[in-house]
């Protein structure tokens, strides 16, 4: 009988572990003591690894792990996973995206709580200092405050409900659900981030993305109220630790829940010197009965990989280079760039893409969507979409997908579109391939250029009136923003849209200062 190999990097309940030992077809390795560079020594056996946060899916792990063929994330958050790395290698990423929700969202709620009565601090001031000093500790109460919730998807919307149950009047800030989700259980909906920066309580539920994180650092927390209350049991980094640390030293945030750490195990971090912040060490998905549904169902997973029957939950889909003709895939990844760019440009709820590929490239429509799906979405879902995933998950959120083929395309061999479409606006963004792997952007809303699609982008749409590229200029250089490239696009009515390609980071300042220039129609800020 051929045997498979499923490996357990991490700790996970004993009831998986004792799925994958009474197997006869597979040989169970329990590696979750063994030190992780002593775990690269042996992962090289495993066909299916079961990891939790706590292992790093890197490049060194990869290079180790040379039989590979599948990993099953055993909880919901794969940012601690190198999904590219993995499917270049062919190697298959799962997680188990549900059955922590409710441990993650209890344990939400016992910060809020604890946050609010002190409770900790109570609790050690009687049993460690054998102090009875009741009023010491007035707390204040959830009923009438206002919730803040950023992210509204599994765990985020029940913390909604839950909050409700406790008279709380509640908003939600997630511009990528519609906003149905949350008016219908009597929560308001904006799209104004100030809104939850006004709250009494805020807590954060969205993944680990290139947006999310920082996303509340010192300016959001000089605009909050003074002694609002943060929570975070979603990832370590979305709130600036620096800046959280200095807002509960200066007392503007009065109490801190918090679950998650930039870096983890976090013994040595400055938030535990503080005395206005209850900590727990990751333990969102600690619970007994979310732990056995996780071990079980992960278990499950890792079999099912390693007998080749099913991917369940799979976020990847390994690219089989040699199945893809070489001029196809420059096109692919370019539809993802520009799915990526204009969900980015034309942020809110997507309501549909359409693709279309003219020229010998039409007839692969199929795969452009999926890629145009990948980077559309990856704004919002950060790296748990990919090319496995990235139909179903459109279909789910109710994003209309249309493809259409042409086999002529002009003036081009191959020209390929999208027009992504969301609850605000449209934009049509056009790409093409010079020389077999110049990438290009040829057309955005109509205006024709030519731009590589790379780096920190500012798309500027102005009336065509002299002096205006000499006041970016002096802008940009104002605030030390070097340009790598300008690109103007103008057409007959007078309008024009400069692409200007920068070295480094633009502040929301300079965009602004943008903006207010007599000519500025608006301003938008990608990188790719
Ligand atoms: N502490 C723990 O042990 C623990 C346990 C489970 C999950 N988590 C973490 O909790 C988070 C939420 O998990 P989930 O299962 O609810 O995920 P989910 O995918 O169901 O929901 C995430 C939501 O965030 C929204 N979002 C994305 N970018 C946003 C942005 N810039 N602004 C506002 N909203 C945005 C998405 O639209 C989505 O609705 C993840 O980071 C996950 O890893 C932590
Ligand atoms: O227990 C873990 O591995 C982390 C759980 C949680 O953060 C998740 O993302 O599922």
């Amino acid at each position: 009988m051929q045997k498979h190999t499923i490996m357990v990097c991490d700790h996970i309940h004993e009831s998986g572990l004792k799925m994958l030992e009474s197997q006869p077809d597979i040989n169970y390795i329990n590696a979750a003591d063994l030190p992780k560079d002593e775990l690269l020594k042996v992962v090289g056996q495993a066909d299916v690894v079961i990891t939790r946060s706590s292992t790093e899916i890197n490049e060194a792990f990869l290079n180790a792990a040379t039989n590979l063929k599948a990993l099953v994330r055993a909880g919901v958050g794969v940012d601690n996973v190198d999904i590219d790395g993995c499917s270049k290698r062919g190697i298959i990423v799962m997680n188990v995206p549900t059955a922590n929700t409710i441990a993650a969202v209890e344990l939400t709620m016992a910060h809020m709580l604890g946050c609010m009565r002190s409770f900790p601090y109570a609790h050690n001031h009687l049993k460690l200092e054998r102090v009875w000093k009741r009023e010491k500790w007035y707390g204040y109460e959830l009923k009438d405050k206002k919730l803040g919730i950023i992210g509204f998807g599994n765990i985020g919307s029940r913390v909604g409900k839950r909050a409700k149950a406790f008279e709380m009047d509640v908003i939600t800030y997630d511009p990528y659900i519609n906003p149905s989700k949350a008016t219908d259980l009597g929560i308001e909906y904006t799209t104004n981030f100030d809104d939850i920066l006004a709250c009494d309580i805020i807590t954060i539920h969205t993944p680990k993305t290139q947006e999310t994180i920082g996303i509340i650092g010192k300016k959001e927390i000089d605009k909050m109220k003074e002694g609002v209350v943060l929570i975070n049991c979603a990832r370590g980094g979305l709130y600036d630790e620096e800046a959280l640390y200095e807002g509960l030293k200066n007392g503007k945030i009065r109490f801190a829940g918090i679950d998650v750490f930039v870096k983890e195990p976090a013994t040595d971090n400055p938030l535990l010197d503080l005395d206005n912040i209850t900590v727990t060490p990751h333990l969102g998905a600690n619970t007994h009965e979310s732990q056995y549904k996780i071990a079980t169902q992960a278990a499950q997973q890792a079999l099912d990989a390693a007998r080749g029957i099913s991917y369940p939950n799979a976020l990847n889909l390994p690219i089989r280079e040699n199945e893809i003709p070489d001029f196809v895939k420059p096109y692919l990844d370019l539809m993802q760039k520009i799915g990526f760019l204009a969900a980015q440009a034309n942020r809110g709820a997507i309501k549909s893409l359409k693709i279309v590929g003219e020229g010998e490239i039409g007839e692969f429509v199929e795969s452009l969507a999926t890629f145009a799906t990948v980077g559309a979405l990856k704004e919002s879902l950060g790296e748990t979409i990919n090319y496995v995933n990235a139909d179903f998950v459109a279909k789910e959120r109710g994003i209309d997908v249309v493809k259409v083929s042409s086999p002529t395309a002009g003036a081009y061999k191959s020209i390929i579109r999208l027009r992504l479409t969301t609850d605000k606006e449209v934009i049509e963004i056009s790409g093409t391939i010079f020389n077999d792997d110049v990438q290009r952007i040829v057309e955005i809303n109509g205006f024709t250029l030519d731009v590589e699609p790379k780096g920190r982008m500012i798309l500027f749409k102005n009336t065509d009136v002299p002096g205006v590229i000499g006041d970016v200029g002096q802008i940009l250089a104002k605030y030390n923003v070097n340009i790598a490239d300008f690109r103007l696009g103008r057409d007959k009515s007078g309008l024009a849209l400069a692409v200007i390609l920068v070295d480094n980071d633009v502040s929301e300042e300079v965009l602004k200062e943008l903006d207010a220039l007599k000519a500025s129609i608006y301003v938008k800020y990608v990188i790719l």
